[in-house]
This record gives C-alpha cells, structure tokens and sequence, in this order.
C-alpha cells in the first residue's frame, strides 16, 4: 500500500524538530504536528531557556550583593521581578526564530499545527486530515506531575508552565520536590528576593546525584538563606485570609504566597489513542526497545514520552537514533553508557556514567579520584574555592563516572564526557591545561590514580629509595 509520507513527527520539540529538520534534509517527506501555536516544545518555552536566563538575571542580583567581599560597596536599590522575566522572554523570543515554522517549511517540512489521534496502526487523524506514512515518532513530551495534597487545586499553585509569566515577585515561595527544577528555581527565586522554603521528600536534596555532592549544593542553598525541609512531603494546602497555608507530612506548618510544584514530569499521551496504534505505555512513558520502536515495529518514541534520562540533549540524541532506523535499516541502539547532566544550581553539579556506589557494587577494583576546587588556583581567585570532581575508575584506569560541583561544573565535565565516549583511560585527562584555569581541576583528579597506587605500592616505594641510596653511594 502507497503512503503520503516517510515521517509523521508528532510533537515539536526538542526530539520532534531534530527528528523532522533532518528527515526533509535528507529528502525524506516529513510531516510535522505540534498542539501549541509555536515550536520549541518545553525545554524552550517552560523549561531549559526560560530558567537559565532566570537564573542568570537571580545570579546578577546575588554578586551585587556580595560585592563587598571585593571591597565593592554598591547598594541594590530593587529587584524588579518582571523585568528580570522580560529578559527570559527576550531570550526565549530570539531562540523562537530558530524553531520557526518558516524555517522548518523553508526546509521542506509541512507543518501541521493542532492535537490528533491514531485512527489506526499506520493512520495519524488531524484537522479531519488522515496522515498515512511508513513510520511515525512520538515525541510528545512531557507535563508536570501533580502530587495528591489535599486542597491544592483549589489554592491552585505554580509549575514550570506558568512561573515565567508571574507578574508579581511572591514574597514567600513554597517549593515542593527538590529535584533539579525545585532547586534551581528555589535559589533563583530566593536570589531575587523570594522567602523561599524548599520541601524535600528524602534527607537529600538532589537523590539522583552523587550524595557528597549534592550536599556542597545543599550547603550553599542553606547559607543563602533558604529554608529546606527534609524527608518531609507536603500534605494539605489551605487558603486563609488570602495567603496559603501547607502542611507537611511531619506536622510543619508554612505560611507563603505561592506554591511552585516540582515533583517530576509525566509523559504526554493521554490524548494520542495510543491503543488504536498498538503502542504500549509502562509506568515511565511509551514502552520502547533499544532501537527505540514501540510495541509497533513502525512508531518510534524519543525524548521525555519514554521516560529515562529527561534532557534536552537526550531528547536530540534519541531523535538521532530514530532517524537513522527509521529512514534507513532498523539496526541502531541507543547508547546510554556516557549520558552527561548538569544541574545549573550555583555551585553548578554536573554528572557522567556510574556514582561511586554504584561503580562499587558493580567492580572491585574502584578507584575514586578528587580534587577540591580550593587547592584550584583560578577558583581561588573567582572566590569560588567550594566544591570538588571525583572521577571515579577502575584500577586498569577505565573511567567509570565523574561528579563536579562547583564553578563552571556544567562545562567542565564535558573533557571527561569525551575521555568516556573515546574509552580513554584516566591517564588521558593529566595532559598538559593552561595554568590558570578551572579545568585544572580534572588533570589534578586524573593524576590521583598514579598518586594513589604510588601510595599503595610499597614494593616500588623501597626500590626506589634502595635505588637512590645506591646512586648516591657509587656517585
Ligand atoms: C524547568 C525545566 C528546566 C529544564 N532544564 C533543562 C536543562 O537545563 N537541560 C536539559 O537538558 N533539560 C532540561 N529540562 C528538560 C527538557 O526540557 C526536556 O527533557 C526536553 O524538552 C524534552 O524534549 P521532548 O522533545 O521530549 O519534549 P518537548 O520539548 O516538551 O516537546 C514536546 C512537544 O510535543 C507537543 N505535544 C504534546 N502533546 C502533543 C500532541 N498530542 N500532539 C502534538 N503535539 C504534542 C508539545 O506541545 C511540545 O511542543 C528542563 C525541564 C524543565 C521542566
Ligand atoms: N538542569 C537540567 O538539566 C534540568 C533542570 C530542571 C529539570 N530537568 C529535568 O526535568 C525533570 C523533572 O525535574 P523535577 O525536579 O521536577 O523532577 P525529579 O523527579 O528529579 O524530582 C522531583 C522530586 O520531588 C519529590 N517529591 C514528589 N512528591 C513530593 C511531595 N509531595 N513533597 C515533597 N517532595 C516530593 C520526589 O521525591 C523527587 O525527589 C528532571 O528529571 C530533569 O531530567 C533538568
């Protein structure tokens, strides 16, 4: 049977327009359906774009305030918080050209804005159109979760979707779930002069990372000021005398005017009668295999709609591998060995491949390599002597994994992420770095593997000094 296309593209955001501008331009015909009225998806318009350009506008705010331990003595006058949300929107605006539709048509993408279903395995319905094509991505993303509390729609709260369009600063701020969003948000928030309260369910912040670090970020959050509960998780919310009243679990009682949810997303299927296709949904998103097809063979899935790693850069790697197999052969699996992230809290705390735990229970043989950032020169010098990297790796000096919290962390475990991704050893990242600079961080980690086992080999230890004292004897 004749199809209209070789790609239906459902969703048109960071997975869908990667999968779509790269099908046209290689003469694929695609088609693209996107439900909002703009492409970009979430990481441009509710996500990654608008809270890094919070963040650095909260990151403004809080040098001002510390430029005395420079011996700069500045007032801050005010902090206007819509101002600080104009420049998020000025950026989201400038980046929108790029996903524009004009760009994707003038690349040979039909754009098709609205919401539709599949009618059946091989037909996509949309605007009373029926959409026939060999294959189909899903790449719908995803949504906020909304926890059970107790009275909390009706007091109604915040999310990413609707925080970057206050138009008043709260003075209070109640964050529930501090994951990356609670606490990125919680400290831009706070930094630009929120009373900001942050509820975590575990006696960590952060429980994907690795936990000394995210207690240098928990550090840091604390001695700016931020209230964190731990191993609390909000139950009940109340309006009284117009502010809104929460209760935890453990009985603690907050007073604030807003109430930001950041509780983990969920995927986005609800309206795609997924069942008329024979996609299968699990309890994380759309159910794919390695090559990333759904339960039907001919419907790829990439992005958050599958769960897993939740990035941006994610997304665009598994439209990658979803382009090629459904193009070309079905033959490509995704890799998720070297998945680096970062969490752009300041101190930033980047990640790459296994925790030092889990490198334990899995080899026995594990080496963890740190530096401080306060024997890092540079970082002395920004005043910015807090945190760490820890490589972690096997005695042969394959690398395992690295954490770094501290300054520019985000860009700096990018050396290691290309060290893992060319199964270089250890050794690879002592080369010579630029004195001074924060990379130095990584070589001065990397060299720890020699030190250490210089440590633990007695044997070379007596050798040399038996050495020595015989040179010196004979000389
Ligand atoms: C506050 C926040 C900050 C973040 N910061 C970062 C960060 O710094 N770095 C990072 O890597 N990741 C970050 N993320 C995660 C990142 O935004 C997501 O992982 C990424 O956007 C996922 O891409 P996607 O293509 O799967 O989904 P999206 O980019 O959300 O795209 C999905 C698209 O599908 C559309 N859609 C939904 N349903 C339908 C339907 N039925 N029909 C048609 N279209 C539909 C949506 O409107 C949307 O345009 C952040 C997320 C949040 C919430
Ligand atoms: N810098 C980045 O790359 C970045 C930034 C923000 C978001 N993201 C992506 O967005 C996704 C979602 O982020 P997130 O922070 O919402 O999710 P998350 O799942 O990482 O964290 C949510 C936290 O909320 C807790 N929680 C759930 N219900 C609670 C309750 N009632 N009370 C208190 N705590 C509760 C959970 O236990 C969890 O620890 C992440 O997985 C990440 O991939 C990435």
């Amino acid at each position: 049977m004749a199809v209209d296309y070789d790609l239906v593209v459902i969703g048109g955001g960071s997975a869908g327009l990667v999968v779509a501008s790269a099908g046209a331009q290689l003469k694929a015909k695609v088609v693209l359906i996107e439900k909002e009225p703009k492409l970009g998806g979430d990481c441009l318009h509710y996500g990654c774009v608008p809270s890094k350009s919070l963040i650095h506008a909260a990151r403004v705010a809080y040098d001002v305030k510390q430029a005395d331990r420079f011996g700069i003595y500045t007032q801050l006058q005010e902090i206007k918080l819509t101002e600080a949300l104009n420049h998020v929107h000025q950026v989201i605006d400038t980046i929108q050209h790029h996903d524009s539709v004009e760009r994707f048509e003038s690349l040979g993408v039909e754009v098709i804005f609205g919401s539709g279903q599949f009618s059946d395995p091989k037909t996509f319905t949309i605007n009373g159109r029926q959409l026939k094509a060999r294959n189909f991505v899903i790449a719908t993303g995803s949504h906020p979760a909304l926890p059970p509390i107790s009275g909390l729609q009706p007091a109604g709260y915040l999310t990413n979707m609707n925080v970057f369009k206050l138009q008043a600063r709260p003075a209070a701020l109640a964050v529930i779930g501090a994951g990356p969003i609670g606490c990125e948000l919680g400290q831009a928030f706070h930094r630009l002069g929120s009373e900001v309260t942050l509820i975590s369910s575990r006696d960590q912040i952060m429980p994907k990372e690795d936990p000394e670090a995210a207690a240098v970020v928990q550090q840091q959050l604390e001695a700016e000021g931020i209230r964190i509960l731990y191993g609390q998780r909000a139950e009940k919310v109340e309006v009284i005398d117009g502010r809104k009243h929460l209760w935890t679990n453990q009985g603690e009682h907050l007073v604030v005017d807003e109430i930001l949810l950041s509780t983990g997303q969920v995927p986005n299927v609800d309206s795609l009668n997924l069942q008329a296709a024979a996609v299968e949904v699990g309890k994380e998103g759309i159910k794919v295999n390695e090559k990333l097809q759904t339960t039907n063979p001919n419907i790829y899935a990439a992005g958050d709609v599958i769960g897993g790693y939740q990035f941006t850069h994610v997304a665009g790697y598994e439209a990658a591998v979803v382009l090629q197999n459904a193009l070309f052969l079905p033959t490509k699996k995704a890799d998720y060995r070297v998945i680096p992230w970062a969490t752009f809290t300041e101190p930033e705390l980047a990640r790459v491949g296994l925790t030092e735990a889990e490198a334990r229970s899995r080899y026995d043989d594990v080496y963890v390599l740190k530096q401080a950032f306060s024997g890092v020169d540079r970082a002395l010098a920004e005043a910015a002597g807090l945190g760490f990297a820890k490589i972690i790796t096997r005695s042969n000096g394959d690398i395992l994994g690295a954490h770094i919290v501290g300054p520019a962390a985000g860009e700096l475990i990018h050396e290691v992420v290309l060290a893992m991704s060319q199964n270089l050893k250890v050794d690879a990242l002592t080369g010579i770095h630029v004195y001074p600079t924060l990379a130095e961080v990584t070589s001065k980690a990397a060299l720890q593997l020699k030190k250490q086992k210089y440590a633990e080999n007695d044997f070379l230890q007596n050798f040399l000094q038996k050495f020595f004292e015989f040179r010196r004897s004979v000389a």
